[in-house]
């Protein structure tokens, strides 16, 4: 099972999720998010983050601005959560040397059609809800997506399951979805952008042992389970900064 926590903004936030196991690191830079950091700030926390952990951009309908600052910063992946059509995703993909992440809003089974689109031009697609009606912003919202569109489901890239999910929901979605890949802001936090280092450590933990095969899972929680945590196709983090060469 491989954990993106999202929303990291401090160096405290940052050490919690990689000393719990997360496999990547996520960065909005969203200005509406409250979770939003401008490039310095994503520069430095992702030089503070220790080796071997996917650092992850997140990004909605970047300009060519914002597109030329993700190509200078030390990350390995740009997560594009906007309506950003397969064309510009493979344009962001190309000037920056970087895989690139899409996100498929989904709220009925005619969403996933979407997939196909996507499939050529995206290293790996993340499924996440559609925002409710109102929304400031396109993810972040703690909104799940009807885990059922997914089960069963063969995907034509490695796939992220995102939306709503929290260490206390995490054991079913993995179970009806079959999700390898999981992403989680809102869930991890007390409040909109502070994450709280013991809820990401319950959340890999749990994640750990939903992806764990049944006969190496621990005891059921609720009886003796303690909060151990658990613990890449543009997956790994690259050599030097993550580009591709
Ligand atoms: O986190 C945000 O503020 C955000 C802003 C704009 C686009 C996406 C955003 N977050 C991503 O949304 C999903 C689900 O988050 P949640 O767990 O439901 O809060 C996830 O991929 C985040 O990376």
């Amino acid at each position: 099972m491989r954990v993106k926590i999202c929303g990291l903004m401090d160096p405290a936030a940052v050490a919690a999720a990689a000393d719990a196991g997360a496999a990547y690191l996520g960065f909005v830079m969203f200005p509406p998010s409250p979770r939003s950091l401008g490039a310095e700030a994503v520069r430095a926390l992702a030089l503070a983050a220790p080796p071997g952990v996917v650092k992850v951009a997140l990004a909605v309908d970047p300009d060519d601005a914002l597109v030329e600052l993700l190509a200078g910063l030390p990350i390995d992946m740009v997560q594009l959560h906007g309506q950003e059509p397969p064309d510009r995703v493979a344009a962001i993909r190309a000037r920056t040397g970087l895989p690139a992440m899409k996100a498929i809003g989904v709220r009925e089974a005619a969403d996933l059609e979407a997939v196909a689109r996507y499939a050529p031009v995206a290293d790996q697609l993340l499924i996440d809800a559609k925002p409710p009606k109102g929304a400031t912003r396109p993810g972040g919202n703690a909104l799940a997506v009807d885990w059922r569109l997914l089960a069963g489901r063969r995907w034509p890239r490695p796939w992220m399951l995102a939306g709503g999910l929290t260490p206390e929901n995490v054991s079913e979605a993995v179970a009806v979805t079959g999700a390898a890949q999981l992403d989680v802001s809102s869930g991890v936090e007390s409040a909109p952008g502070v994450k709280d280092p013991d809820r990401i450590r319950a959340f890999l933990a749990a994640a750990g042992r939903a992806g764990a095969p049944a006969n190496l899972r621990g005891p059921a929680p609720g009886r003796d389970a303690g909060d151990d945590s658990g613990h890449d196709s543009g997956q790994g983090p690259r050599h030097g900064h993550g580009r591709r060469g």
